[in-house]
């Protein structure tokens, strides 16, 4: 089920095109990435998405509700991580959460709950100024959950926090969209997106270049895994039984090796490694390479994300 639907969204600053018609939806308990480098609009995407700001043209659809900056009923399923952290220094990450219960309208006992999901509950009584930079984002997060939201945004939610906060940010991430949670995740890590989102969007410019899985947008651009084996026996024979394997595509003999091109190469790899053993092959070594979004990402745009 869709939870999220953008169609044909557009907004203009002065003379910038800021987004220029981008559309895309999320299903439920999906996580969806939208990379982009500086300035190419995701920040204003996620507003118009959030109703913090009207597009020029296009709608944002929210689990069947139309949203708008004025739309109560859409807002009430969204939950927004902003990039700005949004929390009171001098309360406790409690009272933080209370506060921000009683702004929502959410039950309070929700906030032993978030608590508990970002692994806060035994720092919850400490003031929130005393937090390390990556618990006051966990923190956030947890005010983003507050209310049962259908639609979890997070604006580079990992951006300068430390490394146990990040994992334990990303791991928050996968056991909600488990449970069904729709995710838009913003990020300047390529990694972190590979690991995490079943899409991703391109953003340049305004403008949606290019959405899809890993292996969807690496195909587009003619790359594909391939698997490198340097192996002693009878590397003929090998490269047959290799090429009986269904996700295999070619087999090429180079010296003592074997090059394969594979649909997925982390899926296949056991079934390549039992093929070539179970024939009294022995493997002295393994390849792996595997396209990365980083490459679709600076064939697309001309630039690194993190420039
Ligand atoms: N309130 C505003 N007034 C004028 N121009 C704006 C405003 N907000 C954004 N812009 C411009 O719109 C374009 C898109 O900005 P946006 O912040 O959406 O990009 P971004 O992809 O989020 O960038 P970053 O990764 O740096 O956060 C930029 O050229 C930016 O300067």
């Amino acid at each position: 089920m869709t939870v999220l639907s953008c169609s044909g969204l557009s907004r203009r600053f002065g003379d910038v095109q800021a987004v220029d018609d981008v559309s895309f939806a999320i299903a439920e308990g999906e996580t969806y990435g939208l990379l982009g480098p500086n300035g190419a609009g995701k920040t204003t995407t996620i507003s118009m998405i959030t109703g913090v700001l009207e597009p020029d043209a296009g709608e944002v659809v929210v689990a069947g509700q139309p949203m708008s900056t004025s739309a109560i009923a859409a807002k009430r399923l969204v939950g927004y991580v902003p990039q700005e952290l949004a929390l009171y220094p001098d309360l406790t990450g409690r009272e933080n959460l209370r506060f921000f219960a009683s702004l929502y309208g959410a039950a309070r006992s929700r906030v032993d709950h978030v608590l508990d999901v970002v692994g806060l509950t035994d720092r919850a009584g400490d003031l929130a100024r005393e937090y390390s930079g990556g618990m006051k984002r966990r923190l956030n997060v947890a005010i983003g959950l507050l209310h049962e939201p259908r639609l979890l945004v997070l604006d580079e939610p990992t951006a300068g926090v430390d490394p146990q906060s990040r994992n334990q940010i990303m791991d928050n991430v996968r056991a909600l969209a488990a449970e069904g949670m729709a995710i838009l995740y913003t990020t300047h890590y390529m990694e972190e997106a590979e690991r995490l989102c079943d899409r991703v969007g391109v953003i340049d410019s305004g403008r949606l270049v290019a959405e899809g899985t890993r292996r969807e947008l690496v195909e587009q651009l003619g790359e594909r895994d391939r698997i490198s084996l340097l192996l002693d026996g009878d590397l003929a024979h090998a490269a047959t039984m290799l090429g009986d394997i269904r996700d295999v595509k070619s087999v090429a003999v180079h010296g003592n090796g074997l090059e394969l091109v594979v649909d997925d190469a982390r899926e296949c790899l056991p079934l390549v490694l039992s093929a070539v053993t179970s024939n009294g092959v022995v493997v002295r070594s393994v390849e792996v390479d595997e396209p990365n979004l980083e490459t679709v990402f600076l064939h697309l745009t001309g630039k690194a994300l993190r420039e």
